[in-house]
């Protein structure tokens, strides 16, 4: 056997050393016992604390334990015992968590996302920043088998053969992590001030759904105390795509991060409606109709308040009582109002007493408030509702709406959101997304919505105004970090401009724009970006990592099912993960025509996320996705399905990571010409 260079020797002893120091280090945990705990509530706490700690020191054997290390230069590294300033050591080596030798504290690998790290990420020759080296580690199944070096004091960088062999290590299975090879713009993005809301506008490929994510284990690093009580929340578009990124950040060391839906955090729609009147509902105005609608529900007291006790009977006058509603009114959430006004109701009764010479203490008040002369005023002046009460009625009843709506929506628009036939009641409605979003903004006028951390929103460019506002809700007094794509927006209410997304998510934040593709390659992006102009003219055109790279074919076909089939079969001799695109209404089609010609295939559903090599992939539910090869099927009815269909086709044709078939027998949109 050749003898092992003796740089890679070198290297791989570090590695045996730190996973040696890893397995100290858990053995450490493993034995510290809960018992030092004072009580029996404080040693369970303890003691699943251990238990976590001790897990997070697993050393996974297929994951390395360091990916990258850098080397001080001579200056900055000529302190005492080979350290140099700030005491950093002269070579640090950077990997997914901190391992140290447990004797002396010496550091082996530092956790990437401690800030002495960030060198790591962004050295370079314009600004070394006190380093004189990067190196990285090529791995095969845990085992370090490669090295590549990149001299931070010479000139300009070429690409990475590591970061392109990563982006085209075949998929095998959900999203993976990038920590090893996060590019310096995309780090900037992630290490962004934890109160900053960042919005990140990227062409396909750019990392967003990756920066997203590593954003979030990057806060919880930072601030891991006040984070893990207030919460991180990433939303996605559907369950399809949050099951194809689930694993990324528990990857990352970081499992207490919630993933959700807009339906899963407003509820799962019940109803459905043509897109104008969801575009409709979901206009911000709404938030205006909604608080007027509600707050007419405070009606002007007819008469006055007789509390009897015993043979007295104290009175406040119609006007009295109208004074203390209106000096609430809107000052407070509807249902605080509601109880406040039956407090000071109650008070002044209690101040008639004092009057009397009696002596009434704040229970006696309580007594009050809860009475049934108090309550009958109650229900008359400040009526309890639910959100669906207030909703049934301003899309049932035709004044109502009208009264909400004044000065705020036309005739067109208030006959629009109307219902032609309503339910019986409220509680026979079946309510859309749309009316979710409405749900959930009087339920906040009623009581406040409680806010997470920090809030992560993928294809935030797809969210009406109003549902921008329920998720801006939920990170109120905490930041978000919004990603998306103008030019893959494919509803009827997809955001024109990152300024009013955050507007109305309320949060200030700023814009970056990532173009560097790394998903598609050059061939494949040229060509998806020919429909650039149709569905985002004022977005800048993406470049691709890999511009010479990658295989287009599009084929005219006399009959498209044994095609797609064929294009199938042909991807299936290459390695990697395949996906065929189709139109919704094709999908059953097609994994037809694949079963009848023996190929194994899974069909992605919006609740499930399929399995096997090849995948069925309804063009709606492509979002977000991606696969080696694509075999997309008939762009011309994929374009014409929606209403923004175009853009839809925008977001299929960049899904491959290798090869892009696409087959069609109808001509192709016209827009797809050179
Ligand atoms: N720095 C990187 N190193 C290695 N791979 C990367 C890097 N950045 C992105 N990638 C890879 O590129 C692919 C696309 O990333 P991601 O899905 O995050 O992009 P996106 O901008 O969200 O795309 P889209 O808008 O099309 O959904 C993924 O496979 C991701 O792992």
């Amino acid at each position: 056997m050749p003898a092992e260079p003796p740089t890679l020797a070198a290297e791989r002893a570090h590695l045996a050393e730190s996973r040696a120091a890893l397995r100290r280090m858990r053995e450490h945990a493993a034995g510290l016992s809960a018992d030092v705990a004072a009580d029996w509530v404080s040693r369970q706490f303890l003691e699943s604390l251990l238990d976590e700690r001790v897990a997070a020191l697993a050393d996974q054997p297929d994951t390395p334990l360091f990916f990258g290390r850098m080397d001080r230069d001579a200056a900055s590294a000529a302190g005492p015992a080979g350290e140099g300033e700030e005491g950093l050591p002269a070579v640090m080596y950077v990997g997914r968590r901190h391992v140290h030798d447990g004797d002396e504290g010496r550091p082996l690998v530092l956790d990437w996302r401690a800030p002495v790290s960030r060198a790591f990420y962004q050295a370079g020759p314009a600004d070394p920043m006190g380093w004189r080296l990067r190196r990285r580690f090529g791995f095969q199944g845990g085992e370090l088998t490669a090295f590549e070096d990149e001299p931070l004091d010479g000139g300009p960088l070429g690409p990475s053969r590591i970061l392109t062999e990563e982006i085209e290590r075949p998929r095998t299975g959900p999203m993976r992590d990038i920590v090893a090879t996060i590019q310096p713009e995309q780090d900037v993005i992630v290490r962004a001030e934890p109160a900053r809301t960042v919005c990140v506008q990227g062409a396909p490929g750019t990392g967003k759904t990756a920066v997203g994510l590593h954003r979030a284990a990057y806060l919880l690093f930072t601030h891991r105390e006040r984070l893990s009580r207030s919460g991180v929340l990433i939303v996605g578009p559907n369950r399809a795509f949050l099951a194809y990124i689930a694993a990324v950040l528990p990857a990352l060391g970081e499992v207490r991060v919630e993933q959700a839906t807009v339906d899963d955090l407003l509820g799962a729609p019940t109803g459905a409606e043509p897109a104008e009147v969801s575009a409709a509902k979901g206009d911000a105005r709404m938030a205006d109709v909604l608080r007027k609608a509600l707050w007419l529900h405070v009606r002007k007291p007819e008469d006055g308040l007789v509390v009897t006790r015993g043979a007295a009977r104290y009175r406040l006058a119609g006007h009295e009582v109208r004074e203390i509603a209106a000096g609430l009114r809107g000052t407070t959430r509807y249902a605080s109002g509601r109880a406040a006004f039956a407090q000071r109701l109650a008070h002044r009764i209690l101040v008639l007493m004092e009057q009397r010479g009696e002596a009434p203490d704040d229970r006696v008040q309580d007594q009050v408030a809860r009475s049934r002369p108090v309550k009958q005023v109650l229900d008359q002046v400040w009526p309890k509702v639910t959100p669906e009460q207030v909703l049934y009625r301003l899309l049932s009843d035709a004044g109502f709406l009208r009264a909400a709506a004044k000065g705020v929506l036309t005739e067109d628009e208030q006959a629009a959101i109307r219902w032609e036939k309503p339910a019986r009641s409220h509680r026979s409605a079946r309510w859309t997304a749309a009316d979710r979003a409405l749900l959930d903004e009087l339920a906040d006028l009623m009581t406040r919505t409680a806010s997470l951390g920090h809030l992560v929103v993928d294809e935030a460019q797809d969210l009406s105004a109003m549902q921008l506002r329920a998720l801006g809700r939920r990170c109120a007094t905490g930041s978000a970090t919004v990603l998306g794509d103008l030019a893959q927006g494919t509803t009827a209410w997809s955001a024109r401009s990152w300024k009013e997304v955050l507007a109305h998510l309320g949060q200030d934040g700023e814009v970056t724009e990532l173009t560097l593709g790394f998903r598609v390659p050059g061939t494949v992006l040229d060509y998806a970006a020919r429909l650039l102009p149709h569905v985002a003219p004022e977005l800048e055109r993406p470049r691709s990592l890999r511009p010479g790279a990658g295989a287009l074919d599009v084929r005219r076909v006399p009959a498209l099912l044994p095609a797609a089939v064929a294009a199938v079969r042909a991807a299936l001799e290459r390695a990697g993960s395949i996906g065929l695109i189709v139109p919704d209404a094709d999908a059953d089609a097609h994994a037809a025509a694949l079963a009848d010609a023996g190929i194994a295939h899974g069909v992605l559903g919006p609740e499930s996320d399929g399995t096997g090599r090849v995948l069925v992939v309804p063009a709606t539910l492509a979002k977000g996705l991606e696969y080696d090869h694509v075999v997309v099927a008939e762009p011309a009815a994929i374009a014409a399905a929606e209403a923004r269909g175009l853009a839809r086709l925008y977001v299929v044709l960049t899904r491959a990571v290798t090869s892009l078939t696409v087959v069609h027998e109808a001509d192709l949109p016209a827009e797809l010409a050179p």
